[in-house]
C-alpha cells in the first residue's frame, strides 16, 4: 500500500463563536491520504470540508492533533519552515483567485516569481503549462474576458507551477456547467496520472466523487463518518448522509411514485436488479431470464461508472408467453436473479410488493431516489 503522503492525527480546528461558543469545524479527524490517490471530501455546507484541507497547507492551524504532510509535521512550524511544504501544494478555488490586472500568462508566472525563477525558465514553463492545460492560445488575455473553464483552467496551470506533490482543489467545478465541469474534472485526472500528483477534491457533488475519485471521506459536523474505496462507498453507502449523497449521484432507482406508475402500465412482474462488475453483470441477468423462459423487457434505470467500474440497476417487466399473471417461471426466475445479484421484487399491479430491503447479491441495495 502506498504510503500516506498526507496524515491526520486526531487533527482538530476549534474557532471561538459568538458569546464564547465554540465552533468545532474539524473535530478529531484522523485520515491517511496516499500518495498518487484522487482522493474525494464530500459534506454539506459546513461540514468542514475547507477548514480540513486548510489545515494541509496550514491557512489553518490545527487547535488539537496534528496534520503530517510528506513527512513534515506541521504542528507549531514556524512560517519561515512551513514555506518549503507550502511549495509543494498547490491549490485551486471555486471562485478560480485569479489577478485581473494580470494576463493568463501573467497569473502563472506569478508563483515562479515569488520563487525566483529567471525571466526565460518562467516564459518556458508558463508556454509548457498553458500548453498543458489546453489554452496557449490564451496566453496574453486577460481572465475577464474567459469563460469560467478557462479560467480554472489558468488556475490549474498556476496551482501546478512550481511542481507540487500535492493539488488541493476546493469545490474547484462547483461554479461551473456540467459539461465544463467534465472537462475539468478530466483534466485534473490528467494532472494525477500524468504528472502523479496527489489530488484531494472537496465537494458537495457525489457525481464529483464518482468520475474521478479512488477514495472518498464522507464529513458531518466536523468529523469524518465514512471513509473507503469510492466504489465500495456508493454499492454500499453505511450512514444516512452518506445514502444521501449517492442517490444524488445514482438516478437508476425508481421511487415509489415511480413503481406505482410502472405497475400501472405494466402488467407483468416489476423487479429491480443490481448491476456491477462483480456480481450482476447484465450478461448474468439475461443469461438467468433465458434459462427460465420468461421475458424481460427494461422499463427503468441506468448503468453507470464509478470510479471507472461500471454500477447501477435495472427495473424489468418479467413475464412469461407474453402474459400477465402469476406464473411459475416467472417465481423461478425472480429467485435464480436472487442468485446472481441483489433484486427488489415490486411485483405487479394486482399484487404489489413493497419489498424495501436489500435481499440477494453481495452488496446492499440502494433505496429509491425519493427524496
Ligand atoms: N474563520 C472562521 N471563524 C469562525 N468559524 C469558522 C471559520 N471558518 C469556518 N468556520 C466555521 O466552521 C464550520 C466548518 O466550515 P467549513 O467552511 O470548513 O465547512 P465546509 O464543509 O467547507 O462548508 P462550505 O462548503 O460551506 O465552505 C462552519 O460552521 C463555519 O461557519
Amino acid at each position: 500500500m502506498p504510503a500516506p503522503i498526507i496524515s491526520f492525527r486526531e487533527a482538530a480546528k476549534i474557532f471561538p463563536g459568538r458569546k464564547g461558543a465554540e465552533v468545532r469545524a474539524v473535530d478529531g479527524v484522523t485520515l491517511d491520504i496516499r500518495a498518487g490517490e484522487i482522493f474525494g471530501v464530500i459534506g454539506y455546507s459546513g461540514a468542514g470540508k475547507s477548514t480540513l484541507v486548510r489545515l494541509v497547507n496550514a491557512l489553518e492551524r490545527t487547535t488539537g492533533g496534528a496534520v503530517v504532510v510528506d513527512g513534515t509535521d506541521l504542528t507549531g512550524l514556524s512560517e519561515a519552515r512551513l514555506r518549503p511544504v507550502r511549495a509543494g501544494i498547490g491549490m485551486i478555488f471555486q471562485q478560480f483567485n485569479l489577478l485581473s490586472s494580470r494576463t493568463v500568462a501573467g497569473n502563472v508566472a506569478y508563483p515562479l516569481e515569488v520563487a525566483g525563477w529567471p525571466r526565460a525558465r518562467r516564459r518556458e514553463r508558463v508556454r509548457e503549462l498553458l500548453d498543458f492545460v489546453g489554452i496557449a492560445d490564451k496566453a496574453d488575455v486577460y481572465p475577464a474576458k474567459l469563460s469560467g473553464g478557462q479560467k480554472q483552467r489558468v488556475g490549474i496551470a498556476r496551482a501546478l507551477a512550481t511542481n507540487p506533490k500535492i493539488l488541493l482543489a476546493d469545490e474547484a467545478t462547483s461554479a461551473l456547467d456540467p459539461e465544463t465541469t467534465h472537462d475539468v474534472l478530466a483534466l485534473l485526472q490528467r494532472v494525477n496520472r500524468e504528472l502523479g500528483i496527489t489530488v484531494v477534491v472537496i465537494t458537495h457533488e457525489m457525481d464529483v466523487v464518482r468520475s474521478v475519485c479512488d477514495r472518498v471521506a464522507v464529513m458531518e459536523h466536523g468529523k469524518v463518518v465514512e471513509l473507503g474505496d469510492a466504489y465500495q462507498v456508493f454499492s454500499a453507502p453505511r450512514q444516512d448522509v452518506t445514502r444521501r449523497f449517492v442517490s444524488t449521484a445514482l438516478k437508476d432507482r425508481p421511487s415509489p411514485a415511480v413503481i406505482a406508475r410502472l405497475r400501472a402500465r405494466h402488467t407483468g412482474r416489476i423487479v429491480t436488479v443490481g448491476v456491477d462488475d462483480v456480481s450482476g453483470s447484465s450478461a448474468h441477468v439475461t443469461h438467468v431470464l433465458r434459462e427460465h423462459g420468461v421475458d424481460g423487457t427494461i422499463v427503468y434505470g441506468g448503468i453507470t461508472e464509478v470510479a471507472e467500474r461500471p454500477y447501477g440497476s435495472l427495473t424489468l417487466e418479467i413475464v412469461a408467453d407474453g402474459a400477465a399473471g402469476d406464473d411459475p417461471r416467472v417465481e423461478a426466475a425472480v429467485a435464480g436473479l436472487r442468485a446472481v445479484t441483489d433484486v427488489v421484487d415490486h411485483g405487479t399491479a394486482r399484487d404489489p410488493l413493497d419489498d424495501a430491503a436489500p435481499s440477494g447479491g453481495p452488496t446492499g441495495l440502494l433505496e429509491g431516489n425519493d427524496l
